[in-house]
């Protein structure tokens, strides 16, 4: 209402970090008719050559996407991504499999970071209310007053005051600082052995080297590796190995035996110099798992995103979840009418588990595929899920379902999960006993005559056992 609107101009709110979780919630906030005003420590991406960093891409799916719709940005982000129905599993032997991941209508969507980023913060920068400072690196800030200090390009420090603090400055948040100095603040980052490297397949004779609408994945337990598409017809693919094993291999010829053994049928579509040269362009990088709360304080700030629940990249989920962040706090400010005393430690009771949640699944999936998954194991995982929810739509929904193409909250998708794997087990233990049963009914009706004496006997023993009556 203009009334309310008019109102809000009034609230000055900072945002600290303009990566894709800053840029979004600053559109969602001048949206509301806040005055914003967004500090990124970087140069403006926009004008930058290349963004070095994270994953070049992302999968974007269900969750994303309903913040980027609600902010009206959903159509003009999905016209620039490249729709994936279904995994492309390689096995060692060079076959590939398909298995979609679920009805016509559930992909995900490959998404370039450095042009998601810049999207949403020429999004942001479109309202009138919003201002946005690049080269600002926030040192700290005053839990009592609300008053920031950043370093500004020229390196002097700079003050700043707002209503409120909205922290998105990523896994090593400067804003998180102050909340560590708080009593009943938890606080639990975990690094993984495994780290990160990104590889680009070319295209080959002028298109995609492999189908493109597929996010292709080579599972081999300790070394997994995938591919997602890019619209200039590569593939950005992304090598998971513990860290040890990259310090292992120092020339070509170790790494051309390590993907002979391991990743053959990727040999050609790389190209061996390529391959060479991307290798050894960059180190690994640490995946680190951030976990905390509360994710407020005082009714002065909150952290969302990577600031407030760092994952392991195990479940493409990461940014979704951070965008998801931005939804829940909108549907809270107005569930409260925008009283930030109540806002900020509703977002807090309401989001802390679920994004516990996701930081678990995420750490859990990668436990799990490091431990059991190749790509026998992955096909037969799947195909399962995809047969039992296919019989009982309604009871069994595979948990990557639901956390990718649904907006279950990420802590109740763990409570069903773990009621459906009960309702198999125990499906399956009495599938074994009734055909055991069956069985032994058959043996004995069919046994020769003379031998049946005894046998008959055990029978009506087992008939008389009380559990067979229940
Ligand atoms: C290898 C890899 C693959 C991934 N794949 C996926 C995927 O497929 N799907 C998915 O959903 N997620 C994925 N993620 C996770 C995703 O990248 C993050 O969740 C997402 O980038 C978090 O966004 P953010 O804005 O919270 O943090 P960031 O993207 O880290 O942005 C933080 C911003 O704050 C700025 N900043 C930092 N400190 C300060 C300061 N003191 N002052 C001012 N500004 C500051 C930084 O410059 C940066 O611009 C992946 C992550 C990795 C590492
Ligand atoms: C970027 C992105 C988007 N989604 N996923 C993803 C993750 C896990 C999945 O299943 C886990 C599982 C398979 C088999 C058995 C148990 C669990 C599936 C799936 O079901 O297709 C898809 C990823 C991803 C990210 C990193 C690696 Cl290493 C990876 F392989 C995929």
């Amino acid at each position: 209402s203009s009334k309310k609107n008019k109102l809000n101009n009034k609230k000055k709110v900072a945002v600290v970090g303009g990566g894709l979780v800053g840029g979004l919630n600053a559109c969602f906030l001048a949206k509301r008719g806040f005055e914003v005003t967004v500090f990124e420590s970087r140069e403006d991406i926009r004008c930058a050559k290349t963004v070095k960093g994270k994953s070049i891409n992302l999968a974007l799916s269900h969750r994303g996407r309903q913040a980027l719709k609600h902010v009206g940005m959903e159509d003009k982000i999905v016209s620039n991504g490249i729709p994936m129905h279904a995994r492309m599993i390689h096995s060692v032997n060079g076959k590939c499999s398909p298995i979609p991941y679920g009805r016509k209508g559930q992909y995900i969507l490959s998404v370039g970071r450095a042009n998601l980023n810049k999207e949403l913060l020429t999004a942001a920068e479109a309202y009138p209310n919003t201002q946005l400072n690049f080269n600002h690196k926030l040192l700290d800030w005053n839990p009592e007053t609300g008053t920031m200090t950043f370093l500004g390009p020229d390196g002097t420090e700079k003050d700043f005051q707002a209503d409120l603090i909205v922290g998105c400055d990523g896994a090593f948040s400067a804003t998180r600082k102050q909340f560590l100095r708080r009593s009943r603040f938890d606080y639990s980052q975990t690094y993984i052995p495994h780290g990160y490297l990104e590889l680009t397949m070319p295209p080959r004779n002028g298109d995609f080297a492999m189908k493109p609408n597929f996010l292709h994945i080579w599972p081999r337990n300790t070394f997994m590796m995938i591919a997602l598409p890019n619209m200039d017809k590569t593939f950005t693919c992304t090598l998971f190995m513990p860290f040890e094993e990259f310090e292992k291999i120092t020339t070509g010829d170790e790494l051309m035996a390590h993907f002979q053994k391991y990743f053959q049928d990727s040999i050609p579509l790389f190209g061996v110099d390529v391959l060479k040269r991307d290798f050894f362009q960059l180190p690994a990088q640490a995946m680190v798992s951030v976990k905390c709360s509360p994710h407020h304080l005082n009714e002065k700030c909150i952290l969302m995103g990577d600031a407030a629940h760092a994952v392991v990249p195990f479940y493409g989920q990461g940014m979704n979840a951070g965008f998801e962040d931005c939804l829940v706090f909108d549907e809270i400010l107005d569930q409260f009418d925008e009283d930030l005393s109540a806002v900020l430690p509703e977002y807090s009771r309401v989001r802390v588990p679920d994004d516990h949640a996701i930081c678990d699944l995420a750490m859990y999936n990668y436990i799990e595929m490091r431990a059991h998954v190749n790509s026998r194991y992955f096909l037969f995982r799947k195909y399962l899920d995809n047969v039992l929810h296919f019989f009982m739509p309604r009871t069994i929904i595979p948990l990557y379902t639901m956390v990718t193409f649904t907006r279950t909250r990420y802590h109740e998708a763990v409570i069903r999960w773990k009621w459906q794997n009960k309702v198999i087990t125990q499906g399956l233990l009495l599938l074994g006993t009734m055909s055991t049963a069956g069985a032994t009914y058959l043996l004995v009706k069919y046994i020769p005559q003379k031998s049946t004496g005894s046998v008959e006997q055990l029978w009506n023993k087992l008939l008389n056992l009380k559990w067979f009556q229940k």
